[in-house]
């Protein structure tokens, strides 16, 4: 809002105005005239006539019941006739592009002033800084748009992305970054490590709409690293620019309705033709994000000697329905059928019997994507939290005045920032460790990663809840990012593998490279 040019009026001038017939209120030192607004106001017009509403101040009343972004609605800016005299509004906009959260624990603590922190360069700083910029103006006002219509994410954000070359680095460092211009050159291809891609993924997941972060083409992060490692250089040469450009998209298609965590219960067949030139694909997938839209389909097949990935593009036989899941339609959420589909050899991916390589190959990088993500959307939940208990009144004191709600922050908290920093520890170990030792080494502690902090997350959607009361279970106004947040927290414990099993696969590995010469 323009206060500048609006016009300054004393408090004693604005309490003249408290009647039906003239009716105006202070909302942090601006002026509003709401004499016509009151009888459209959502809340209802009496809520005007409240102890010293009209003609008064009503900021902690306003604040009370109401997120900013009310203010920040054309439909209401217009209301505003004026500001205090001498008086400067204090409270700012939550999505000022490019802002860093002041909120205690609203940034993870390299984020924040005065902290220190091992991992992280100046290249990371600055890139931070720009995505966090992109995000905000982008990305944000379309995934809140898109979470509300289902509809894929605006091409126009995929076109933007593309041109500072996230869809590439979203794939973590290696070969295809060679020759790009890393966001305008902030990053160079052979310096991107994991913490540049954890950073982008971070601010990614602020954008606080979870269907709409699937449908910005998680497919890709998940689709096309088999392509990318075990697709032929012919292959790779048609596909990976077209899907890096954001023009074309391709999805990850193993799990069914047969199977989900058991890869080797999968029913999907792909057989040889007699000329052994073509795999004949048939069977059906569940569950499959970017599946609605996608082009390609890296696709988990039986084959005579085991589990092949064979990657099929969209063609008649294909067909791919919408499934209807607690978050938005945009991810692109499909139930995929494949009615003997005639795929050239050339598209296997890696050996034929060799697909859990190819898998397993993928498994690691993918959960620690959804624990960058995890991670970041806690905090998002610590950050409303925060805000909440501080500006809200109960039994005539803020929230944060009564120790059950001080409790269920302390472990919020520290959930939190347990899981950062457990990450930023692999992250690092990740830079440090060639492909094969992470192999061998990182698949057990992602596991666990994931399964603690998809856990953390869901004790933290619980609590953000009671905490909220009846507005974190309501899809609009103050508690809606909670809403939100408790009606999708579940993809994280279940996409990538479920929460149990991976516990479990953590503890099989540790227990794999237990010394034969311990013995208590
Ligand atoms: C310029 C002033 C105001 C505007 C533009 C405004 C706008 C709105 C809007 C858009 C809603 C729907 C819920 C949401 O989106 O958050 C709402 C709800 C409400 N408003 Fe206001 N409002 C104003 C002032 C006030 C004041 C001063 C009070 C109380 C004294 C008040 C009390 C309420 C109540 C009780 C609700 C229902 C809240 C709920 O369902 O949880 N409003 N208002």
């Amino acid at each position: 809002m323009a206060s500048k040019e609006l016009k300054k009026f004393t408090r004693e001038e604005v309490e003249k105005h408290n009647t039906e017939d003239s009716l105006w209120i202070i909302i942090d030192g601006r002026v509003f005239d709401v004499t016509r607004f009151q009888k459209l106001h959502p809340g209802g017009p009496t809520v005007f006539f409240d102890e010293g509403i009209p003609g008064g101040d009503a900021t902690e009343a306003f604040f009370g019941l109401h997120r900013y972004d009310v203010l920040e609605k054309p439909q209401y800016q217009r209301l505003q006739i004026g500001v205090i005299e001498g008086e400067e509004p204090v409270v700012q906009s939550s999505h000022i592009p490019g802002k860093v959260s002041k909120v205690p624990y609203g940034e993870p603590s390299w984020l924040s002033d005065g902290y220190h922190n091992p991992y992280y360069k100046e290249s990371h700083r600055k890139l931070q800084k720009a995505v966090r910029q992109f995000v905000d103006e982008y990305i944000y006002p379309d995934a809140q748009e898109r979470e509300l219509d289902g509809k894929r994410p605006s091409q126009s954000v995929l076109d933007k992305m593309a041109e500072h070359e996230l869809h590439a680095m979203r794939l973590g460092p290696g070969k295809h970054l060679q020759g790009r211009t890393l966001f305008g050159g902030i990053v160079k291809p052979e310096e991107f490590d994991y913490f540049h891609e954890l950073v982008i993924t971070q601010e990614l997941a602020r954008c606080g709409a979870r269907g709409y972060g699937d449908g910005l083409l998680g497919g890709c992060v998940i689709g096309l690293p088999p392509v990318l490692n075990f697709g032929s250089p012919e292959l790779k040469a048609r596909i990976v620019p077209e899907v890096l450009s954001g023009k074309k998209f391709i999805c990850l298609a193993v799990s069914e309705a047969f199977a989900g965590s058991d890869v080797f219960g999968l029913q999907t067949t792909a057989t040889k033709t007699e000329d052994g030139k073509h795999w004949i694909v048939t069977g059906t997938k569940k569950w499959i994000t970017n599946g609605v839209f996608a082009d390609y389909f890296t696709v988990g097949c039986r084959t005579d000697d085991g589990f092949t990935v064979i990657l099929v593009e969209r063609q008649e036989g294909v067909t791919t329905k919408p499934i209807k899941t607690s978050y938005s339609p945009t991810a692109g959420t499909a139930y995929i059928v494949f009615d003997k589909v005639k795929v050239p050899v050339e598209n296997t991916l890696g050996q034929e019997g060799g697909g859990i390589f190819v898998m397993l190959s993928n498994f690691n990088h993918e959960r620690w994507v959804m624990c960058c993500a995890s991670a970041r959307s806690q905090r998002a939940i610590v950050e409303e939290c925060m805000k909440w208990v501080n500006q809200r009144k109960a039994f005539g004191k803020p929230l944060h005045s009564l120790a059950v709600i001080r409790n269920k922050l302390a472990g919020m908290i520290q959930r939190s920032e347990s899981v950062q920093n457990w990450l930023e520890n692999i992250t690092y170990q990740m830079c440090n460790m060639s492909y094969k030792e992470q192999a061998q080494k990182l698949a057990g502690p992602i596991a666990f990663l994931k399964s603690y902090s998809t856990h953390s997350a869901q004790i933290t959607a619980q609590d953000a809840v009671q905490i909220f009361g009846g507005r974190g279970i309501t899809q609009s106004g103050m508690g809606r990012f909670i809403e939100h947040y408790q009606r999708t927290v579940a993809f994280d414990a279940l996409l990538g593998g479920a929460e149990d099993v991976l516990s479990d696969l953590g503890v099989r590995q540790a227990m794999r490279s237990m010394p034969k010469d311990t013995k208590l």
